[in-house]
């Protein structure tokens, strides 16, 4: 087994959909046998295909092998997760419980479930169904060490990992990284059109779209320099790079960018104080 860290740790997960498939997907991968991993779900078709793909235990609902696991992976959306911890409740003992749902708070959450201490707050992305992603991680401060570690091991499955020491600073995280993956396809999405409109084919546009965003990405990660030299160095004085930053900055791209991705926050924030707010 390649992560020493989880090595017989059963693992659960409430919810089965496309965070949870990606996490189980990354787990198999480092060697977590699928008899280990545990999944709940109220849509027989993804427990079913979990099932085949990784051969991990599931169930409609919550069941004697949920309440044994070590940790408990919190995937529904968090719309769900209040009803969900209801009906955890009576059943939790001492698991460290992770949730991956932008907005709902540790405190509310641990308050949900009987004020259950052992509570870790992460935001994830969707680039981890490629072993891509990178996930913030909040733990609230009654979760020891050894917990914390499993944590880490459990979001490294399927990338990397960042620790935020103020919860407050995860909705930052879910508007930067977590529905950041949106925005980079938004972009492409719009460079497909510009490639189609200026004469190129579909395939032409999107290959050199794609290529340029993974290598662009690439350089900015190894490269010593700060992102804004490289772009610099892109743009030559007079020349094509600096005719389309030039319209960039005249329709206020940057600062809209900054606008949108507060909003993406505020959101998180609001998502909290929804369901914060419900008793
Ligand atoms: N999709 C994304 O890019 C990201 C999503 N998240 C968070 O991950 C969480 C899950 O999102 P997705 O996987 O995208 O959603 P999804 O809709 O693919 O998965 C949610 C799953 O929960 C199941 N479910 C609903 N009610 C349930 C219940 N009472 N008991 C058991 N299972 C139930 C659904 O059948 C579904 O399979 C959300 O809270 C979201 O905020 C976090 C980071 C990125
Ligand atoms: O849009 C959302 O609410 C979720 C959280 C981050 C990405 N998707």
């Amino acid at each position: 087994m390649r992560n020493n860290q989880l090595n017989g740790t059963k693992i659960a997960f409430i919810g089965g959909g496309n965070m949870a498939t990606a996490l189980i997907s990354g787990l198999c991968k480092q060697g977590v046998e699928g008899s280990n991993i545990h999944v709940i779900d109220i849509n027989s078709a993804n427990l079913a295909q979990l099932q085949t793909k990784f051969g991990v235990s599931t169930a409609l609902q919550i069941d004697a092998q949920l309440t044994s696991s070590n940790v408990i992976v919190l995937a529904v959306k968090p719309q769900q997760m209040r009803e969900v911890a209801a009906q955890l409740l009576p059943h939790i003992g001492k698991q460290l419980i992770i949730s991956i749902a932008a907005g709902i708070r540790a405190l509310d959450l641990s308050r949900w479930l009987g004020h259950h201490p052992a509570i870790v707050r992460t935001m994830p992305n969707t680039p981890a169904l490629i072993n891509q992603g990178i996930t913030g991680i909040y733990a609230m401060p009654d979760v020891d060490l050894a917990q914390r570690e499993i944590a880490d091991a459990i979001l490294s499955a399927v990338g990397s990992t960042v620790w935020i020491a103020d919860e407050a600073l995860i909705d930052p995280v879910t508007a930067i990284s977590g529905s950041g993956p949106a925005y980079v396809f938004y972009f492409i999405e719009a460079m497909q059109k510009a490639a189609q409109e200026m004469g190129l084919s579909t395939e032409q546009g999107t290959q050199l779209a794609i290529a340029t965003f993974t290598g662009a990405s690439q350089l900015a990660a190894l490269s010593a320099d700060p992102v804004s030299v490289l772009r610099e160095r892109v743009t030559s004085k007079g020349g094509t790079t600096h005719a389309a930053i030039t319209s960039m900055d005249h329709s206020g791209i940057a600062a809209a960018i900054v606008t949108a991705l507060k909003a993406a926050s505020d959101r998180g924030r609001e998502l909290g104080d929804e369901f914060g707010r419900q008793e």
